[in-house]
């Protein structure tokens, strides 16, 4: 559905087939009928909670699948590739603003984050060992947001499991109350701060970030943090989106996740410098487009409009 919607909004068709990462055959054949000059690898399962009840399953499916894909762009010589990973990385972090030198890998509290750690390394080592490969592992920060038409966004399969699809899906009446993780944090108002970044940015990083590989220049392997760099609280983000809908958003205070840290911002400024990539929204045009999708697709995609609210 999602494709279906970027083909409507673009006029144009996108060429798609389905592939089972973790099953080997099925990628080569993947390479076997496409012609790929470069790779952006977002494909994983990523639910935190989950990961750390099911961690098999997440280890064979986010490291099996990375390296049975990587062993095919060796074979096929692809040899360009964007790796999706996570500020989850950095852990429990020792400096703010986090910058891509910050140390990674320690106080990592689930496995969902240990398999984008070790999909980096793998990725680190490849490039130091062949030359030949030009590399860029991008850190997200907290996307939010939707497109600005409306017609793309986060569909949460069941409930939300980041705070911004929970907050609109309150806003929007479909959960009665957002319950905040904890008011007792080490903050102006006590809730956590995090790094936002508006998905529309976080996509043109991934542009830029395929410009630099598409180079030649044999870059081997570039990290970059994505995010805008400013912290906002849980208590700001409620507000700004109560603002952008023009609604009340029912919260109450709930007991600290174990795993929260109270405050995560990246220092941004290497992929300014590098690939001269920077964020171009803020915290008003993240809650207007993330509103604008919510009350177009109150239920998200693939629902008949009978069920729509
Ligand atoms: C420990 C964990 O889960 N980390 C993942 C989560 O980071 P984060 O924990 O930074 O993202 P999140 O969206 O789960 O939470 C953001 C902030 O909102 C708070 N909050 C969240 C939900 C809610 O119902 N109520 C509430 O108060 C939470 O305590 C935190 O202060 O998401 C990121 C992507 O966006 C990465 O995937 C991280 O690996």
């Amino acid at each position: 559905e999602s494709l279906k919607r970027v083909s409507e909004l673009t006029g144009k068709d996108i060429p798609f087939a389905k592939c089972d990462l973790k099953n080997e055959q099925e990628v080569e054949k993947l390479f076997k009928t496409q012609k790929f000059d470069s790779i952006i690898h977002l494909a994983a399962l990523k639910a935190v909670a989950k990961s750390v009840e099911t961690p098999l399953e997440y280890y064979s499916n986010n490291l099996i699948g990375s390296l049975n894909l990587l062993n095919m762009c060796k074979k096929y010589g692809v040899k360009k590739f964007i790796f999706s990973s996570s500020a989850t990385v950095y852990g429990l972090p020792k400096e703010l603003p986090i910058r891509e030198d910050s140390p990674t890998g320690q106080g990592l509290t689930n496995t969902y984050g240990q398999t984008k750690f070790m999909v980096e390394k793998i990725l680190m080592d490849l490039a130091k060992a062949e030359k030949d490969w030009d590399i860029v592992i991008l850190r997200y920060f907290n996307p939010v947001g939707a497109h600005p038409s409306g017609r793309i966004g986060e569909d949460p399969l069941g409930l939300p499991n980041n705070l911004m699809p929970f907050v609109a899906q309150v806003c929007i009446g479909r959960l009665p109350v957002l319950k905040i993780y904890g008011d007792k944090f080490d903050t102006p108002d006590g809730t956590g701060i995090r790094d936002y970044i508006h998905i529309m940015d976080l996509a043109r990083g991934h542009v830029s970030a395929l410009d630099q590989i598409k180079k030649n220049k044999q870059i081997g392997c570039e990290i970059y943090n994505l995010g805008t760099g400013k912290g906002y609280s849980v208590l700001e983000m409620v507000a700004a989106l109560e603002k952008a809908s023009g609604r009340k958003i029912p919260i109450e205070i709930s007991a600290q996740r174990p795993v929260d840290v109270a405050r995560m911002y990246c220092d941004p400024s290497l992929a300014y410098e590098k690939l001269g990539w920077r964020c171009e929204y803020g915290l008003s045009e993240m809650c207007r487009d993330l509103w604008n999708w919510q009350i177009n697709n109150p239920y998200g995609y693939n629902k008949p409009p009978a069920e729509q609210v």
